[in-house]
C-alpha cells in the first residue's frame, strides 16, 4: 500500500461558478498561492475559478474574531492563488459541503468570511428524492462610491457603475453581450485610482422587465460562467438605474440574473439588505497526491515569475 500522503478534496459549483473544496477543520494544511493556482489549473491540475479552504473560525487568524459567530470559515482563493475578501456562490457551495459532510443540517446557518459573517438558508429538496434545495444566502449592503467610471474591450467603451459587494465590481450595461468580446484579458478601466486592487467587470443586457442577463470577468480568475457578488452588484445597478431604491419605496425590488452557468434571484430589501438565491452541487470527491502537490505548485510559481 502506498505510504505517500493525500489531501482529501471535492469539487462543486454555484450556477457553474466552480470551486475546488479542501476540507481542513484544524487548518493544518497551509496552501500557498502556487499550491491553489496548481489545483485550480484546468488542464495540469483539478480546475477551478477559486478554491474554498474549509477551517473552523477559531483556527484562523481571518477568522478568529468571529468565532463565536459562526463555526466554519471560508478561507477563499481566487483560482490564481489570490486572496479576495468574498465569494458568493462560494459561500453557498460552502453551505452545501458542510450539509453534505454532516457538518450542519438543512436550515440556517452562519458562515465566517474575510467580509464578515455571511448567513445562509439551505432548503429542503422539494419532495423526497428530488435534487438538492437552493441555497439563500444574506449578502449585507451594496456600497456604491460616487465618481464617473468607464471600461473598455477593443474600440468599444462604457460608463460603468462602480458596486462594491464586499468585493469590487463595475457593472457596465451594454447592446449585446457579444461586445464584451473573448474577456482572456482584464478589461482595462479608468480611471486608475477606482479600483487600486483590481476589479469584477460585469457586461449586462436586458431580457425584460427586472430581468437581466451578464457576463464577468473575474478578477483572479478570468471569464466565469457566474459571479454572485457580480450578479448582486448587476441587480443593484439595474434597479437604479430602472429608477428603484427600496430604502427610497420601502419596498423590496427583485430581479432576476441570467449568468451563463444558470440563474441567480436577487432581492433588495428597504433596509438595503441584499439577498442571493441559486443552486449548489457537490459533484466529486477524491484525493489530491500531496508529491504531486509539490512539483505542481513549483511549476506554477516558476511559471509567475516568468510571467
Ligand atoms: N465568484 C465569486 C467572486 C470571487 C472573488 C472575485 N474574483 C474577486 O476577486 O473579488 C462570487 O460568486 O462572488
Amino acid at each position: 500500500m502506498s505510504t505517500r500522503t493525500r489531501i482529501a478534496f471535492l469539487k462543486g459549483h454555484g450556477t457553474e461558478n466552480d470551486f475546488v473544496i479542501i476540507p481542513d477543520a484544524d487548518n493544518s494544511i497551509e496552501l500557498s498561492p502556487a499550491d491553489v493556482a496548481a489545483l485550480c489549473d484546468r488542464r495540469a491540475g483539478i480546475g477551478g475559478d477559486g478554491l474554498l479552504h474549509v477551517v473552523r473560525s477559531a483556527t484562523h487568524p481571518d477568522a478568529r474574531h468571529l468565532a463565536d459567530e459562526a463555526e466554519w470559515f471560508m478561507d477563499y482563493r481566487n483560482g490564481d492563488g489570490s486572496i479576495a475578501e468574498m465569494c458568493g456562490n462560494g459561500v453557498r457551495v460552502f453551505a452545501r459541503y458542510l450539509q453534505r459532510a454532516g457538518l450542519v443540517g438543512e436550515g440556517d446557518l452562519a458562515i465566517a468570511t474575510r467580509g464578515g459573517v455571511k448567513r445562509a438558508h439551505i432548503a429542503k429538496p422539494a419532495t423526497a428524492g428530488a435534487p438538492d434545495g437552493d441555497v439563500t444566502l444574506s449578502m449585507g449592503k451594496a456600497v456604491l462610491p460616487e465618481g464617473d467610471v468607464t471600461v473598455s474591450v477593443g474600440d468599444r467603451q462604457w460608463p460603468a457603475r462602480n458596486v462594491n459587494m464586499g468585493n469590487p465590481h463595475a457593472v457596465a450595461f451594454v447592446a449585446d453581450l457579444a461586445h464584451a468580446g473573448d474577456l482572456l484579458a482584464p478589461p482595462p478601466f479608468s480611471p486608475a485610482t477606482a479600483y487600486p486592487d483590481g476589479v469584477n467587470v460585469e457586461f449586462v443586457v436586458d431580457r425584460g422587465p427586472r430581468h437581466v442577463a451578464m457576463r464577468v470577468h473575474e478578477r483572479g480568475a478570468g471569464e466565469t460562467r457566474s459571479c454572485g457578488t457580480g450578479a448582486c452588484a448587476v441587480a443593484v445597478a439595474a434597479a437604479r438605474r430602472d429608477g428603484l431604491d427600496p430604502a427610497v419605496t420601502g419596498a423590496p425590488v427583485t430581479y432576476t440574473v441570467d449568468v451563463l452557468g444558470g440563474r441567480l434571484v436577487i432581492t433588495e430589501a428597504a433596509d438595503g439588505e441584499i439577498e442571493m438565491t441559486g443552486p449548489a452541487v457537490i459533484v466529486a470527491e477524491g484525493e489530491i497526491d500531496a508529491d504531486w502537490l509539490a512539483s505542481a505548485a513549483a511549476a506554477a510559481a516558476a511559471a509567475a515569475v516568468a510571467a
